[in-house]
């Protein structure tokens, strides 16, 4: 009781005078003040105890018919908490009992207390009841603040760490009821780990040791789900015993969230570790924080060589050089970054070794440039994409194809193809593709302006690192020119260039596809020898361009006369073959044949000359019998032909079997005509040659002779021709100026002055760069004064390259030899050549002088060329003289030299010798 305070009493008794004694008892005791209120009956004592007006209760135990302790009870039982003293007039101890059970707090006997003893009784149930109201605050707020904590708590055993209260937040974070949590130990809650954990740290738990915070632990939920939490826990009695009062703050989130960052802190770290980059964190003053294992490697034995030595400031990102310690330097990209370290403010650099990229850099650009200079086109095209669109074309292949660059980009190839897509090549292609691999094809392509190319074309893949082909390459090339040429070389090596007409080869090959049809399909096939009549002369005349246009229009107008499926060849020269393949009946090829010659024989215009021209055909027919050689066909129409010829020309004749016989001589005589050569089987005969205006001999033609050992003399105009055709000529001709040469030494000083040999000139032979030095080897050998040699050269022989033909003539003139021009008159003479060529005497050809009496177009041919040559200060000979009525013709039109059979055959030389020593015997001046 405080000093000076006054406890107010209520007394419920229904004696007044007890109230009276009381009152009394209570203003005698010194220091302490009361305020003593009176009733007398229960229910006023009830209510004025409900009031709760009064710090403490007096209550009588005798209240008339009612009892205090029932109002002790009843006031109890309605909360009031106010202390209550029994007062009763006889001590009990049932009575006081029976009080205490009922909520009073003393129990005082009337008449046996005094006021001290009274107030000591109140004051110590006021101060009782004070700290029993305390107690019950007390715990009803720790109870509630347990039981509505928001955070999980619970009480558990010290000793049995069982559960012996839990709060409802418990209850509901771990999802057991209360009743079952009340049933288990805290354990039940935890994993295997956190068991073992525990049981580490029970010991200290057990001896009361632990108090405040217990760290974070994880626990179990009756759903298995796992929580953490901090946990906090305190030692304290509970119920008697020792217990502890754990709080625990779901940490879950944060421990996740914590868990997380470590996680990603680990993974940083690992990354700035693992970084291929070097990297540094730098301080203001540039020292290094942290240095990565690529930052250790990079500066590896130089320590020092920090970023220090790198700038610290200006842009962010730059490249740099850097020299190593061994000396070597590379190249960096460093890039800056502001980082906080450890709270520090400071910078991360980035060094980056681009050496390599720079290499390759410049690599790329290096072969970029290759491939923009490169000649052949380029393109690549992107694998992984779809459709493999072209993702590069260089400048080569837009000149190529006429597509600007970005008219390339994106498209697949095939454009390329335009609808030209069955072609075999474009499968290997794509096969190649599908199989990734190397392929080279040519193809048609096309052009932006639609012209085809042939494109040589190779593609190859091109494979990642790893293997995996992610692009194609494609190298074009434009073969264009180069199939072109092939393809010329091809028709050239089948056609003939001149006229287009194919080829000897083309034609036998058809002659003997057409064999085999003939025979299988009982058909007739008829091959036609067509040689054009007089063409030479106008080759020899016009010009080869001339002879050239002529031949191409020929060609055109047999092709014209024949059908689609016949066969029209050049043989050479003015020679064609014309092959009927499919005739029903040998008589249709008169109709060809006829058609040919009508159309031959219409008139020709050559760059406004006008030429009229025939041919002579020779025709075979192959029937029933297969020609195994089909060359014998082609030679058995060339037989029909000459025999067409010599029936006049302008003609056509059928082969026949005798005919065969004579290719077959011809043959043999080929063969006979080398070994002839190798045996020496040649003599030189020599016809002479008069001068008409005395008589005497001037001069003595050297004529070829074979004496056969078989067929006896065979005649030059048989086998010279044979022998210029196979070049056998050209021994046989040096053989000739051998033996001519060295018989003419001998003769030559006994003949007239001027007296000369006369020897022919193979037209092989003078076109020989050699012949002017084999001639003058000739005379060097034999000793022959060139005087004495006369060379006859016929008109085609110098017009076939007529400046080339002077200069050789000028070339032997100028050595003092004679030129005569052999067979004068049967070719196209031009006058305007005469005039240049050095030579000295025509010789007028047997084919004038045999009519010349008779014929007047021959005479005066003869008339005309005798002036002409006269006019051109040139000897005039005749040859073929037979008769006296030719001499005098001769005679009198001042020919100048005569030979002929009128004075003598050819013979050999010793009796040509003994012939002139008869011809000296002769009458003087007489022919
Ligand atoms: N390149 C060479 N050609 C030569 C050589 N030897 C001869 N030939 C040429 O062969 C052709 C034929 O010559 P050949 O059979 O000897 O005939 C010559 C004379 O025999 C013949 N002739 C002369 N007079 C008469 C005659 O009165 N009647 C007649 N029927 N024939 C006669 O004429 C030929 C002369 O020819 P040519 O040279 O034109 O003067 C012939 O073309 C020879 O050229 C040789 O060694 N090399």
């Amino acid at each position: 009781m405080l000093q000076g305070e006054t406890l107010r009493l209520l007394l419920i008794e229904d004696d007044e005078d007890d109230y009276l004694i009381l009152r009394e008892l209570l203003a005698d005791v010194p220091n302490q003040h009361f305020r003593l209120d009176w009733v007398a009956h229960y229910e006023d004592g009830l209510a004025r105890g409900l009031s709760r007006e009064h710090d403490v209760l007096l209550v009588d135990y005798r209240l008339g018919a009612d009892s205090g302790l029932a109002l002790i009870g009843d006031l109890n039982a309605r909360g009031v908490q106010i202390p209550m003293i029994l007062l009763t007039g006889l001590a009990d101890s049932e009575l006081d009992a029976r009080a205490i059970e009922l909520g009073a707090s003393d129990y005082l006997v009337k008449g046996e207390f005094s006021g001290p003893m009274l107030a000591r009784s109140i004051r110590y149930a006021r101060d009782r009841a004070q700290i029993n109201n305390r107690l019950i605050d007390s715990e009803a707020r720790y109870r509630l603040l347990f039981e509505s904590n928001p955070e999980p708590m619970w009480v558990f055993g010290r000793d049995n760490i069982r559960f012996l209260a839990v709060n409802d937040a418990t209850v509901k974070l771990l999802g057991y009821s209360r009743a079952e949590l009340l049933g288990m130990s805290i354990l039940d809650i935890r994993s295997e780990e956190e068991k073992k954990r525990f049981v580490e740290l029970y010991p200290r738990l057990r001896d009361g040791d632990l108090t405040g915070r217990m760290g974070v632990w994880s626990y179990i939920r009756k759903d298995g789900s796992l929580f953490h939490a901090e946990v906090h826990a305190h030692p304290f009695e509970y119920m008697g015993g020792p217990a502890y009062l754990a709080l625990a703050l779901d940490v879950t989130g944060k421990f996740r969230a914590e868990a997380a960052l470590e996680q990603k802190q680990q993974a940083f770290h690992q990354l700035l570790e693992d970084s291929r980059d070097a990297l540094l964190v730098v301080d203001s003053r540039g020292d290094v924080h942290y240095a990565n294992k690529s930052a250790e490697r990079l500066f590896l034995g130089r320590p020092d060589c920090s970023p220090v030595a790198l700038p610290h400031d200006g842009p962010v990102r730059f490249e740099s050089r850097l020299t190593l310690a061994d000396g070597d330097q590379i190249e960096l990209e460093v890039q800056r970054s502001p980082t906080e370290w450890n709270g520090q403010s400071m910078e991360l650099i980035s060094l980056r070794d681009i050496s390599r990229r720079k290499r390759q850099d410049e690599q790329l650009r290096l072969l970029k440039r290759g491939l923009e200079v490169s000649i052949d086109g380029v393109v690549i095209v992107d694998a992984m994409q779809p459709d493999m669109p072209i993702i590069y074309a260089n400048a080569a292949f837009s000149t190529l194809t006429g597509y600007a660059e970005e008219e390339i980009l994106g498209r697949n190839c095939r454009f390329l193809q335009g609808d030209d897509l069955q072609q075999p090549a474009l499968n290997e292609v794509r096969s190649a593709i599908g199989g990734l691999r190397d392929v080279q094809v040519v193809l048609r392509n096309y052009r932006k302006d639609g012209s085809m190319f042939w494109n040589e074309l190779y593609v190859a893949p091109v494979p990642d690192d790893n293997g995996v082909v992610t692009h194609f390459i494609g190298v074009q090339n434009d073969l264009t020119e180069q199939k072109t040429y092939e393809q010329e070389l091809a028709h050239s090596a089948s056609h003939d260039r001149l006229t287009g007409l194919v080829s000897r080869q083309i034609l036998e090959d058809r002659l003997r596809q057409s064999g085999e049809m003939v025979q299988r399909y009982k058909r007739k096939m008829a091959v036609l020898f067509v040689d054009l009549d007089s063409f030479k002369p106008i080759n020899d005349s016009l010009g080869h361009t001339t002879g050239d246009q002529v031949l191409i229009q020929v060609a055109r107008r047999l092709e014209s006369a024949v059908r689609p499926g016949d066969t029209v060849a050049r043989m050479g020269g003015d020679e064609f073959i014309v092959l009927l393949p499919d005739l029903a009946h040998a008589e249709d090829v008169i109709i060809v044949v006829d058609r040919i010659m009508d159309q031959i024989a219409r008139p020709f215009d050559v760059d406004g000359v006008p030429l009229q021209l025939t041919c002579s055909i020779g025709i075979t027919l192959s029937g029933d019998k297969v020609n195994d050689d089909p060359l014998q066909l082609i030679q058995q129409a060339d037989l029909a032909m000459y025999k067409a010829k010599q029936h006049g020309r302008n003609d056509y004749q059928w082969y026949t079997d005798d005919l065969t016989q004579r290719v077959h001589e011809r043959l043999i005589l080929r063969g006979d005509l080398q070994q002839a050569i190798e045996l020496g089987q040649f003599e030189l005969y020599y016809q002479p040659q008069v001068a008409v205006h005395n008589g005497q001999m001037c001069g003595f033609e050297a004529l070829l002779r074979w004496n056969h050992p078989e067929r006896g003399m065979i005649s030059p105009s048989i086998f010279i021709p044979m022998a210029e055709a196979t070049g056998q000529i050209i021994a046989l001709s040096e053989w000739v100026f051998k033996r001519a040469c060295r018989d003419a030494v001998m003769l030559c000083t006994k003949l007239t002055e001027g007296a000369a040999v006369a020897i022919n000139v193979s037209p092989l032979h003078f076109q020989r760069s050699s012949f002017v030095a084999f001639i003058q080897r000739m005379l060097d050998d034999s000793g022959l004064d060139p005087q004495c040699l006369e060379l006859e050269v016929t008109e085609g022989l110098l017009l076939n390259n007529i400046e080339d033909a002077i200069d050789t003539l000028q070339e032997l003139k100028d050595k003092g030899i004679k030129i005569a021009i052999d067979d004068f008159g049967t070719g196209f003479s031009s006058l305007n050549y005469l005039k240049r060529l050095p030579i000295d005497k025509v010789k007028i050809d047997k084919a004038f002088i045999d009519d010349v009496n008779e014929d007047g177009r021959d005479a005066a041919i003869v008339q005309s060329i005798i002036s002409l040559a006269h006019n051109l200060q040139l000897t005039v000979i005749a040859e073929g003289v037979e008769t006296d009525e030719q001499l005098a013709f001769l005679a009198k039109h001042d020919c100048d030299e005569i030979q002929g059979y009128l004075f003598a055959r050819p013979m050999p030389f010793g009796d040509l010798i003994r012939w002139i020593s008869q011809w000296r015997q002769r009458p003087e001046g007489r022919l």
